[in-house]
């Protein structure tokens, strides 16, 4: 088992950082009228710990019983009938899945299924009604159709159900599903908490970390403690014992972005274009979000870049985020991206050694 798996807190008294919301949760539950919540935040801050240390406080042990499926359902849709698969995991009275999985048709997700899972009422060992659990995930990559539909489940299922939402990006979800939850922001861990974790794992698997080893590791995470606890478990394997000034390898995909950014800026030409869409799909295919790929990319440019173009490359590149969340296809928008980095930096490069 991978350490990031092996060390994620299973109980709220557990956390190690966020521990704050917590004690927070704890309260919550204590009081027994836990509202619909809302996580957001960056990606490895610890959403998810968080949540399955909650539902383990709603549900008892019973949460960790959870089978895998996937799941075909067909909807009628007036004229035809759409058929979607999805994949659950599910267990006796939690049922976590992520709708925007279903593309453009994520809105039937949220009208038929979510409604249907959210109708069955679980019944306790003393006969009172209680109350299903639904955690939906990446709920910020929702269509807006979606997302309106969803608002209407939460009122209307709220006494059956309690949804438990997760995004990375809160101003993503609509203000009215935002307006009838409870809002909790997971900050990324700073950098002390994540050596913290670090030199916890350490001890615990009988490591020697040398003095300023973690808070290395600690530094070139980004804040992520997700990254962090990788990075140290890739140190471990590659060599031990550690030595003080031994290299924290970057992740692979970081380093073949690197290696598309300084093919970009050697030359700017339609066959180094058609090279680097080859590159870009191979990331997509290995499931590197493309909001990552472009958000590193431009970083690395960024790196080699002129001061005065850097404002310019920094506007279109929010500029085709925007379009890609718009669109279906990412690779359209990174690809036009590139291709109008190339126009900007050929016509300067002109313009400054002709
Ligand atoms: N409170 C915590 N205390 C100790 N370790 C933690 C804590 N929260 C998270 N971790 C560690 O960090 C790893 C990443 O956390 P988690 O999966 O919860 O992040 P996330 O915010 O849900 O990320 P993503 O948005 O990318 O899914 C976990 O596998 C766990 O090992």
């Amino acid at each position: 088992m991978l350490w990031v798996d092996k060390y994620r807190p299973k109980t709220l008294d557990r956390v190690m950082v966020h521990e704050e919301i917590a004690l927070n949760l704890k309260k919550l539950v204590a009081e027994q009228d836990c509202p619909h919540l809302l996580f957001y935040g960056p990606s490895g801050s610890g959403k998810k710990t968080l949540i399955m240390a909650l539902l383990r406080q709603i549900l008892g042990p019973s949460a960790e019983k959870v089978k895998v499926e996937n799941r075909n359902w067909k909807i009628d849709a007036g004229s035809r009938t759409i058929d979607l698969e999805l994949t659950t995991l599910s267990s006796a009275n939690h049922v976590e899945l992520s709708p925007s999985d279903a593309g453009f048709q994520d809105r039937y997700i949220v009208q038929e299924i979510i409604k249907e899972m959210a109708k069955n009422r679980p019944i306790d060992t003393k006969g009172k009604k209680g109350y299903k659990v639904l955690i939906l995930n990446e709920v910020d990559k929702l269509s807006r159709e979606a997302q309106h539909s969803l608002r209407r489940t939460m009122e209307k299922y709220s006494a059956s159900c309690r949804l438990i939402l997760c995004c990375n990006s809160s101003s993503k979800v609509t203000e009215a599903i935002q307006s009838r939850c409870l809002n909790i922001r997971v900050n990324a861990p700073s950098e002390e908490e994540i050596i913290e974790v670090l030199e916890f794992i350490g001890k615990k698997e009988g490591l020697q970390l040398p003095s300023g080893f973690a808070a290395r590791v600690a530094e070139k995470s980004n804040r992520s403690l997700r990254r962090a606890i990788l990075s140290l478990e890739t140190c471990r394997v590659q060599q031990y014992p550690f030595t003080s000034n031994q290299a924290i390898p970057p992740m692979d995909w970081e380093e073949y972005i690197s290696e598309i950014a300084t093919d970009i800026l050697k030359e700017q030409s339609p066959k180094r274009l058609f090279q680097v869409r080859g590159k870009v799909y191979e990331l997509l295919i290995n499931c590197i979000p493309p909001q990552m790929i472009l958000k590193r990319l431009l970083h690395e440019l960024l790196k080699k870049l002129d001061a005065e173009l850097k404002h310019e490359v920094c506007h279109w590149a929010a500029y085709y985020e925007h379009r890609m969340r718009l669109g279906q296809k990412a690779i359209f928008h990174i690809e036009a991206f590139v291709a109008k980095f190339m126009s900007i930096y050929k016509a300067f490069l002109i313009a400054t050694f002709g």
